[in-house]
């Protein structure tokens, strides 16, 4: 799969089948799109290309009258999005920055501008509910009209909807932030996880009985945090019982980039650099400051016990 990156104009672009959008999570709604994408390209003989953004509008937005705190949390980095989007068989992503100039692009200039002179659109799908342009007020009606002028398809996909109603990313960081990991994992279509390359801690871990294999949450702020019974893939062939910890480490210090820090339980290896994915199973608790490092050690041990009971249930019930 090709990524172009920045700027929309280098270099120049073929014809292609397209579709836009943020696809924040890439769930079970942007699949169907997706499919449909690529069996129009395939019929065509074009590229299926993606059109997405950088930062998310909303964030964008946030970005712009706060700070990187206030911007509203994602489900899935960038390059966890450019995975998912090769794994739905697209030839080329586009990402283009979101800026004040694309920001303030009218409907009519969006279309001329970046769907027909730099992307070369040859035939487009969007979901009904699809908005673009300055202030959202491009219709799908709008690009049909724009499609009979500059000579492209336009089809517009009903709403993909499961018993809740219409699946959409909004309804995924919900369920997130309510911890709800069976409702985001019927959503995606997969179990929620965050994925990244271990690196070294400040090896205190150790020291309190229970070393952490730790992911740096560099380039998205995540909507979970506190403390979860997880799953280590990537390690062993099986999916490997574990405690997670996402968020800062206010019992040690108190201005810290954002961690995920994962005990693997019986587990004696050292894997730095190793990529992992780190699946969520259930929510024990909130991240909290402890009085010393003995009160963290006792939490961490029944954290540990927690989901010692957990797994074993699990098991029994398998
Ligand atoms: C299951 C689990 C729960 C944790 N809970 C807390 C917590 O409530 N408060 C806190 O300050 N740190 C918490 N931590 C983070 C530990 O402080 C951290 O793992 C330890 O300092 C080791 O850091 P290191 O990997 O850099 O050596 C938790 C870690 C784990 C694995
Ligand atoms: N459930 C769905 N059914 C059909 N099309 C969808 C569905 N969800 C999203 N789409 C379409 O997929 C493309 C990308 O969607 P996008 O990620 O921007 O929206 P979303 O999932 O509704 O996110 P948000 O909730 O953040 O607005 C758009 O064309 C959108 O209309």
């Amino acid at each position: 799969m090709k990524v172009f990156r920045g700027f929309l104009y280098d270099p120049p672009h073929g014809p292609c089948a397209l579709t836009i959008g943020n696809f924040d999570g890439v769930h079970k709604g942007h699949m169907v799109l997706l499919a449909k994408l690529r069996e129009a390209a395939d019929r065509l003989h074009l590229p299926a290309a993606v059109l997405t953004f950088n930062p998310h509008p909303r964030q964008y937005f946030a970005l712009k009258t706060g700070t990187l705190s206030s911007a509203p949390a994602t489900i899935t980095p960038l390059r966890e999005k450019v995975q998912a989007l090769a794994q739905c068989c697209v030839d080329q992503v586009t990402i283009a920055r979101f800026n004040n100039t694309v920001s303030s692009l009218s409907p009519e200039e969006f279309i001329e501008e970046i769907l027909v002179k730099a992307l070369n659109v040859r035939w487009l799908i969007i979901g009904e509910k699809f908005r673009f342009g300055k202030g959202r007020t491009g219709t799908t009606d709008e690009l049909k009209e724009a499609g009979k002028r500059f000579g492209f398809h336009v089809e517009v996909l009903p709403a993909v909807m499961d018993e809740n109603g219409r699946i959409s990313s909004s309804c995924i960081r919900q369920a997130l932030e309510q911890s709800d990991f069976e409702k985001v994992s019927g959503l995606l279509g997969k179990p929620y996880a965050i994925s990244g390359h271990i690196v070294h801690g400040d090896k205190i871990g150790r020291d309190l009985g229970f070393p952490t294999a730790n992911l740096p949450i560099r380039h998205y702020n995540p909507i979970l945090s506190g403390v979860f019974i997880t799953r280590v893939h990537g390690l062993e062939e099986k999916p490997l019982p574990s405690v997670s910890m996402i968020g800062t480490r206010p019992t040690i210090e108190s201005d810290r980039h954002i961690m995920l820090e994962t005990h693997i339980l019986d587990f004696g290896r050292t894997c730095y650099g190793s990529l992992v994915q780190v699946e969520f199973l259930k929510k024990l608790r909130d991240n909290q400051k402890f009085p010393d490092l003995n009160a963290l050690k006792k939490a961490i041990q029944n954290d540990v016990d927690t989901a010692r009971s957990f797994f074993a249930k699990q098991k029994t019930s398998a």
